[in-house]
């Protein structure tokens, strides 16, 4: 888990981090995103014990970083955005290099190599060199470097950048498998697209401080209000069934005023949970409403990033 309360961070004159607070709860993945110097990296080396606050509290994983840097710094890993490598070591040596390095005696180390190359789904690379891998699987050899040392907490410093389609699969799918461990996971980021593939929470930076942060349902509640069903009714009752459509959604308290987009298509600014808008389309069936479709449609992450900035901007 990870607590950080009122974290300032100052640089000489500049104050990269204002009192910035952020609660990520094991096996969340949340999205740290904020554009070019927001203030990201800074808060991630504070959390690391690789700066001193000004003032403020963090806490990894129960572990006051600021009054035990050593033990917190046993609970967290942190994977840099372009990590240096060794080319001219093979994949499972490069692993055992670090494991060597935190200490790992050298009858555990094949164990955890193994098991660090298997979450990360590169087993079969095990005995390739370093050089000959691509950016993306030169990404998941670093995070199983990582999680070597079965941290509680991973920091991710854009780890999607350069990565290719076939590569984010992976990852989201290396993270949802940490998630389901109980790992929590920190990512920042600014391309906010593939956030929405990767987090379940998110936290938005702006100018040193947290604008908004919580799962991806909450914020997205927040900052963008209702979120809107779209139904499509069977075109050849669609007076009667738009009648009834109408009636049953404006009796629900979720739902705002039905609007039709086109021929037999209706939005309904919708502020029920996926619960709620179930227990809707099924009222609808009841009443004799033939639904030829029925969705929710959410933003996605870019669209609140731009929804935030503007609101912080004007
Ligand atoms: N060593 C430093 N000395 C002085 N100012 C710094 C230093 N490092 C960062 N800053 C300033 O602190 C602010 C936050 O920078 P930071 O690198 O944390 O942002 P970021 O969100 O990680 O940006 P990016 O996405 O570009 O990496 C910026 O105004 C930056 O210029």
């Amino acid at each position: 888990m990870i607590e950080v309360k009122d974290l300032r961070v100052d640089y000489d004159t500049v104050c990269a981090v204002h009192d910035l607070s952020l609660e990520v709860g094991p096996g969340e993945v949340c999205g740290l995103i904020g554009p070019n110097g927001a203030g990201k990296t800074t808060t991630m080396r504070a959390m690391l014990g690789l700066i001193e606050p000004t003032y403020g509290q963090i806490h990894l994983a129960g572990v006051d970083m600021r009054e035990r840097p050593r033990d917190a710094c046993r609970v967290v890993a942190f994977m840099p955005d372009f990590p240096p490598m060794y080319d001219d070591l093979k994949v499972w040596e490069f692993l055992d290099l670090f494991a060597t390095s935190y200490f790992i005696p050298r009858k555990q180390r094949p164990g955890l190599i193994d098991r660090s190359l298997e979450l990360v789904g590169l087993m079969e690379k095990k005995h390739e060199f370093v050089a000959t891998l691509s950016r993306g699987m030169r990404q998941r050899v670093m995070l199983a470097k990582t999680l070597i040392p079965d941290p509680k907490v991973l920091l991710l410093d854009e780890p999607a950048s350069g990565v290719d389609p076939r590569g984010r699969i992976d990852l989201k799918n290396v993270l949802k498998r940490l998630a389901i461990e109980g790992k929590t996971v920190l990512i920042s980021s600014h391309i906010l697209a593939e956030m929405t593939e990767f987090c379940t929470a998110v936290a938005i930076m702006e100018r040193g401080r947290m604008v908004v942060s919580g799962t991806v349902d909450e914020v997205r509640a927040r900052v963008m209000g209702a979120g809107v069903l779209v139904v499509e009714v069977i075109g050849a009752e669609e007076a009667e069934a738009e009648a009834a459509l109408r009636r049953v959604a404006e009796a629900d308290p979720g739902a705002s005023a039905v609007e039709r987009v086109n021929g037999s298509t209706f939005e309904i600014p919708y502020q029920g949970d996926a619960e709620q808008a179930a227990g809707l389309l099924a009222e609808l069936v009841g009443a004799g409403v033939r639904v030829a479709s029925f969705s929710r449609r959410k933003e996605g992450l870019e669209e609140l990033f731009l929804k935030v900035g503007a609101r912080e901007l004007s």
